[in-house]
């Protein structure tokens, strides 16, 4: 009988613990075991003291043990450790398939749970201070659930009677020692009351369950085993979620968009769906895309993790920031290069125009904005265009006389910037569009785009030109409650219509239970584009536990970097690495409170740029809008004082109430987006007053 061979995500979790040389060790042996487990150099001890008779240590060195699992049909690489430790995992699992799902599980030996139980008594403070909270009434979540229930989303038989009887914090604690396809049903559960369907499954094998397919991985040859253990820590290029494993698969024929609140795996999904659609096609050319260039190196980083670094796959796949596209594609449809006004220019430009025309009444910021937000983005070319551009929740804004005394101000714009050679960014996608628009050959076979909450107006427009109209063209990953750049439009009118080819994602892999819920205070349970495709964000659960998230407030701002060096120096001492610690402002102004905070925990410290965010071996600090797409084992947001935060120029700057909703709501988002950077630990500090976003995320009232 042919013998499978399997890893399972706590070995390549337990190997990432491991030191460097020991690492190494360990896969040595790894790759002898699937070469030939039988070979006589391999040393097997079975594990006696174990519930479960298939566990074995394999020695590596006199300290090293991997721990496998193997029956006749499957060889399966389990953990990999220090010897007691090992030893110590193995004692305290079984690997069975679950009995009412048929997943086949890894177990953990139900211990006494008296210790999770006492953990959940309330906290009464022996002298009640009358700012302490009082203590929360004992919840008891799933008592309601029967048997049936809990067993249907695969509680493993022996913890049932324990879950139905755990206070809301002991299964907190509880959470992280189930399997965790149960774990996350029950979460979801307690988060909205409702239990999600078990996924279905018609597979004998119990290693073909879609929930054990997200935790064991068939290793079929040296490669696949070299690539899975070559990036031990990157989990997401092995194990996908179901949910995620179907957007990556699923043929579309249409454009089609994936949503999913912070820390869901969008880019995750949008890697693999790249190199998919790469591997299908031998001459498949395909564009993966995103917001910057920081992200966009980042995502070919990881493209090379997931496909190997010699993989031919790459030369398929072209990794840009959209407008490194629209500038190449720019140049070899013209046979030059744009060059882009800077927004000093672009302001000369408009303040000369309006006193050229004389546009009496109306404010230069108010111009601004409309050359911005409207007249550049939409790519208006005359009067009658601007009197049909769609003017979300700009309606009641200018009659039509207005605009047509307006539009020579901005035609002057047009002329003086032509004049001078220069183009804008919109002007560019724009002619990149028309030339593409029109040809049957495309530059791409197919386009998978990150971060597409920010695109524009005229992004999505060229996108839409230089991609061909077949199935599986245009592929969006982005989350509507991170948008910090653009106003809000129509996808549909631009003829990208996503509608019934869109889909949520719901787990969170990056932040913490605790981070997330407080992240989520910040923005509505339901955020709606404007073609009313609607991303649910009440769904989301995180798969995992950690300490709620700290809010300080200080009187003076050397008081609050006091604070913050002491926070930051708590998480190096607590073996958080420098690199994994972020520091986040508003504005560039704030980042020497970033500085001064770093410094005073004695370490050093690098500023993130737009063009690069390399990985060092310091702190990196940076503002909220850098902080996008980026990830930190430990992230303090700093300086969220009034004015800073939502930032009052900002506010002072809006031309309409209908751009101060705006501010305010992309203000929030950005709150959220550098928030939302934190895995296990998160700081938000401020001197006072504080920023009235504080009072949202603080807010306990019940989810
Ligand atoms: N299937 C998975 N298994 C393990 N880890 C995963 C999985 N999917 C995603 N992750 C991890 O979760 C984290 C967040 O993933 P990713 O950056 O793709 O999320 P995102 O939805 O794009 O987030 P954001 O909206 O904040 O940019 C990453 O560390 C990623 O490696």
């Amino acid at each position: 009988m042919s013998l499978e061979f399997r890893i399972a995500a706590t070995f390549t979790a337990a190997l990432a613990r491991l030191a460097a040389p020991e690492q190494k060790a360990a896969k040595t042996t790894a790759f002898d075991l699937q070469m030939d487990p039988a070979a006589p150099g391999l040393k097997f001890h079975r594990i006696d003291r174990s519930r479960d008779p298939h566990f074995w240590s394999v020695r590596v060195n006199s300290d090293i043990r991997i721990i496998v699992h193997k029956t006749d049909a499957s060889f399966l690489l389990a953990y990999v450790g220090h010897h007691d430790d090992s030893y110590a995992w193995a004692e305290r699992r079984r690997i069975e398939a679950h009995p009412r799902t048929g997943a086949i599980q890894i177990v953990e030996v139900r211990e006494r749970v008296e210790e999770f139980v006492s953990a959940s008594a309330p906290a009464i403070p022996p002298t009640a201070a009358p700012e302490l909270p009082l203590p929360k009434p004992l919840v008891i979540p799933f008592r309601a659930l029967s048997d049936d229930d809990l067993l249907g989303v695969g509680v493993p038989s022996d913890w049932v009677a324990d879950v139905r009887k755990a206070s809301e914090d002991a299964f907190l604690a509880m959470a992280e020692h189930l399997p965790a396809e149960a774990a996350e049903a029950l979460l979801e559960y307690v988060g909205t009351g409702r239990l999600p369907k078990p996924a279905p499954t018609t597979e004998a094998d119990p290693f073909a369950h879609p929930d054990a397919l997200r935790r064991f991985r068939v290793v079929e040859n040296q490669e696949a085993l070299a690539l899975a253990l070559d990036a031990p820590w990157e989990r997401w290029a092995v194990f996908l979620h179901p949910a995620q494993q179907g957007v990556v698969d699923r043929s579309y024929n249409g454009p089609a968009r994936t949503s999913g609140s912070a820390g869901t795996g969008k880019t995750v999904v949008a890697l693999h769906r790249a190199a998919r659609l790469a591997q299908e096609a031998a001459d498949g050319r395909v564009l993966l895309t995103t917001f910057s260039q920081p992200l966009a190196k980042a995502l070919a980083r990881k493209l090379a993790v997931l496909v190997g670094d010699t993989s031919p796959v790459l030369r398929r796949v072209t990794v840009l920031p959209y407008r490194s596209v629209a500038d190449e594609l720019y140049q070899l449809a013209f046979g030059r290069r744009a060059v882009v006004a800077s927004d000093e220019q672009v302001e000369d430009a408009v303040l000369k125009a309006a006193e050229g025309v004389g546009a009496k009444g109306f404010t230069t910021r108010f111009l601004l904005s409309e050359w911005r937000h409207v007249v550049d983005a939409w790519q208006i070319a005359d009067v009658e265009a601007y009197a049909r551009v769609p003017r979300l929740g700009r309606k009641n804004r200018m009659s039509a006389g207005q605009r047509e005394r307006l539009w020579p101000v901005f035609a002057a714009v047009r002329a003086s910037l032509a004049k001078r050679g220069l183009a804008t960014w919109p002007d560019i996608f724009g002619r990149a569009a028309a030339y593409y628009a029109t040809r049957e050959t495309k530059p791409f076979t197919h386009i998978v785009v990150d971060e597409a909450q920010d695109l524009g107006v005229a992004e999505l427009r060229f996108l839409a030109a230089i991609a061909p109209a077949a199935s599986d063209a245009l592929f969006f990953a982005g989350d509507l409650g991170q948008r910090i750049f653009q106003q809000p439009f129509s996808w549909k009118e631009l003829g990208v219509d996503v509608r019934g080819r869109s889909s949520t994602l719901t787990v969170n892999y990056r932040t913490s239970h605790q981070i997330r819920q407080a992240a989520d205070r910040l923005l509505p349970s339901a955020v709606r584009d404007v073609d009313g495709n609607a991303d649910d964000r009440n769904r989301t659960v995180s798969v995992f536990n950690g300490p709620a998230p700290t809010i300080q407030q200080f009187d003076t701002e050397a008081k609050e970097t006091a604070g913050v060096a002491a926070w930051i120096a708590q998480a190096r001492a607590d073996g958080i690495l420098s690199s994994e610690i972020g520091v986040f402002v508003r504005s560039r102004v704030q980042l020497q409170r970033a500085r001064a905070a770093v410094e005073g925990a004695g370490l050093p410290w690098v500023e993130l740029s737009e063009q690069d965010q390399e990985v060092t071996g310091s702190v990196l600090i940076g503002t909220m809008h850098l902080a996008k797409g980026l990830e930190f084992k430990a992230a303090a947001v700093i300086a969220c004082d009034d004015g800073i935060l939502p930032l009052q120029e900002r506010l002072e700057a809006v031309a309409d109430e209908t751009e101060l909703d705006d501010v305010y709501e992309t203000e929030r988002q950005l709150f959220y987006v550098a928030c939302t950077r934190a895995r296990e630990r998160l700081l938000i500090s401020a001197t006072r007053p504080i920023s009235e976003f504080i009072q949202d995320i603080a807010s306990t009232r019940e989810e």
